[in-house]
Parts: structure tokens; sequence; C-alpha cells
């Protein structure tokens, strides 16, 4: 899969690791950065990387600041980009079953790197749910409202 990778500096060491662990399941990873642990400004790094999600030029985003709902603000933000911040697998799985995430949101200063990579296999390897009915209305309405609100990418 390829998959868009950011962070900010509280989150480049786990964003790291995390990159290393898919790399070795054979992903290709877009890193839109930062690359060192400068302080930053998240959205500089994030913003770029929720838009190549929305366009569909990588399936899905993978983002880390220091406790992740930073990242999701962000990504929200973004026509197709439907970004769930997670603290544990069980979370991970239902972000994917229930919800059909794209986009994965991880906080570097609250999660250590094994936690952190049983989320991310967790959510990499669940299908969402879609032939359970209530899942897909669910899914569909919340498309629903990103079209009605979202500004369509180029
Ligand atoms: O390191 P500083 O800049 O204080 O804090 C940045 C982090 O704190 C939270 O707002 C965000 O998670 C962000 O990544």
């Amino acid at each position: 899969m390829r998959i868009a990778m950011a962070n900010d500096h509280a989150g480049h060491a786990l964003k790291e690791e995390i990159k290393d662990y898919l790399q070795s399941e054979g992903h290709e990873i877009v890193d839109f950065g930062t690359y060192n642990e400068e302080s930053c400004d998240l959205s500089d790094f994030v913003y770029p990387a929720a838009v190549a999600v929305g366009k569909g030029s990588v399936e899905r985003g993978i983002f880390v600041d220091g406790v992740g709902y930073g990242s999701a603000m962000i990504a929200n933000k973004i026509h197709g980009v439907y970004a769930a911040v997670c603290q544990d697998p069980f979370c991970a799985q239902l972000a994917r079953q229930h919800t059909d995430s794209n986009a994965l949101c991880i906080g570097g200063k609250i999660i250590g790197s094994v936690l952190a990579m049983e989320i991310v296999k967790t959510w990499m390897h669940t299908e969402h749910q879609g032939d359970v009915e209530k899942y897909a209305r669910r899914v569909q309405k919340v498309k629903d409202i990103n079209d009605k609100h979202l500004k369509p990418l180029d």
C-alpha cells in the first residue's frame, strides 16, 4: 500500500519507527516530514499529507504528533479524509471495521513504540465491515456530510 506519513517535532521519533515497520512490510511511504525534532507547526506537514489522501495519490495516511488530536483536526478538514485518533488496538480495529477510516493519528508523547506498532498493525490489517448494513449506513452518512460541507479537491 502507498501511505502518506507526516508529523511534527513531538511525533518525529515514533514516525520513524512506524515508517521502518511499514517499509519492512513492503509498503511504500511518502514522507511529508518534518524530518527532525526542531520545533515546528504540525499543519505545515499534516495538511499536504492529508491532501494526498483526499486526492487518492496515496491510499492511506498515518500522522503522528504529541497526542494525536491535532493531526486529526487538520486531516478531517480535507475532503475525502476520515481520520481517527487511536490510543489502543481495539480503537484501531473499530476505526476500520465501523468507520472505514483512511487516516490514523497517534500521539508520540503518550503511546510507546510497542503499543504504537500494535495499533498500526491492527489498523492496517482490519477491513471495513461494509457488509453490515448499520456500518455501511453510518459511513455513508458521514460521507454525505463530507460532500455537503467540504470542498472537493482538484
Ligand atoms: O512540543 P510543543 O510545541 O509544546 O507541543 C506540541 C504538541 O502538543 C500538542 O499540542 C500537539 O500534540 C503537538 O504535537
